[in-house]
């Protein structure tokens, strides 16, 4: 059954573990990883992976691990053949993989934030969903924007604001008609992309009011304005945010 943690033996559970405290995972997702038996995560080639360095010290000692390493991810151009084929065949391997084990044994799958929020288990999910002989459950999680605009102190939408979310892949003209168009933003995937996400801001008139958060709710969360951070290396795991100044009742005092 879909979205609902039973007591199956076997079968794939992908948890979802918030934006990076630990404290900020739900006592489900504690549970489930603390329990675990066969873990899996994915990460870049040669990192340890966000996922799995959140559960640090959580695993037991019997869990083997399984991680799911991208071949390839700002390597290539994320449109050319190259990469769709690499990652076509990465997550066909590891949907296959992760089946057979779990026809007899229950596996846990990592994931940073909410797995339904742009997270790689979505890729093994349609696929796993598709062969239909696995039970495949879900566990949310706080989104990693959630624990970004906590960070920041301020509130991000009032009354009639719309929040808009985009990803700082897009081209800058893109960028700058969704901004034009949000009262709240997030824009996500920043990285090398902070110069271009920067110009887009400014040309939509909301630079001085935006704030860069990098691992937010981490040991190593950088909280600033924009205006304050120059475009040298920023993580990938980092968010812009303005924050929206919709209607309220003002106090009177
Ligand atoms: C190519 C690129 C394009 C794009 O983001 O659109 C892309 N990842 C890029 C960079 C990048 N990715 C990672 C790092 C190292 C981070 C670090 O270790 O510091 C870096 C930075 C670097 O390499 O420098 C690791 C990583 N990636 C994802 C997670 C979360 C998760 O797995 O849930 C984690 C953390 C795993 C962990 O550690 O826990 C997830 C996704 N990344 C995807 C694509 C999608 C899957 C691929 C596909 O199917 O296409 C998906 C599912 C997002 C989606 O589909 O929306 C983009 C270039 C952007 C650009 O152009 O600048
Ligand atoms: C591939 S998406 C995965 C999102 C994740 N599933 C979630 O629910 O937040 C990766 C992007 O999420 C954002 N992100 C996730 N957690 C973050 C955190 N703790 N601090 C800053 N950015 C974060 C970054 O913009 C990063 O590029």
């Amino acid at each position: 059954m879909l979205n609902k943690t039973s007591v199956a033996t076997t079968g794939i559970i992908c948890v979802g573990l918030g934006p990076g405290d630990p404290e900020l995972m739900s006592i489900k997702a504690d549970r489930l990883v603390r329990g675990a038996r066969h873990v899996a995560f994915f990460r870049k080639k040669g990192r340890p992976g966000k996922a799995r360095q959140l559960v640090e010290g959580m695993l037991s000692g019997q869990a083997a691990e399984y991680p799911m390493e991208y071949p390839v991810t700002t390597e290539i151009p994320v449109d050319s053949p190259a990469y769709v084929q690499q990652l076509a065949q990465f997550y066909d391997d590891w949907c296959l993989r992760l089946a057979e084990l779990a026809r007899q044994e229950q596996v846990i799958v990592l994931c940073e934030g909410d797995p339904f929020l742009y997270g790689s288990f979505m890729h093994l999910y349609t696929r796993l969903r598709a062969r239909g002989d696995v039970d495949l459950q879900v566990v949310p999680g706080i989104p990693g924007m959630v624990g970004c605009w906590h960070a920041t102190g301020e509130p991000i939408t009032w009354g009639d604001d719309v929040l808009s979310v985009m990803t700082g892949t897009l081209s800058e003209d893109e960028l700058v008609r969704r901004m034009d168009t949000a009262d709240a933003l997030v824009v996500m995937k920043v990285g090398r992309n902070l110069p271009r996400i920067r110009r887009a801001l400014a040309r939509a008139g909301r630079a001085d009011a935006a704030w860069l958060v990098q691992n937010g709710t981490t040991d190593q969360q950088l909280v600033a304005r924009l205006s304050d951070v120059g475009d040298e290396v920023c993580p990938y795991f980092a968010i812009v945010l303005v924050h929206g100044q919709g209607r309220r009742p003002e106090a009177a005092w």
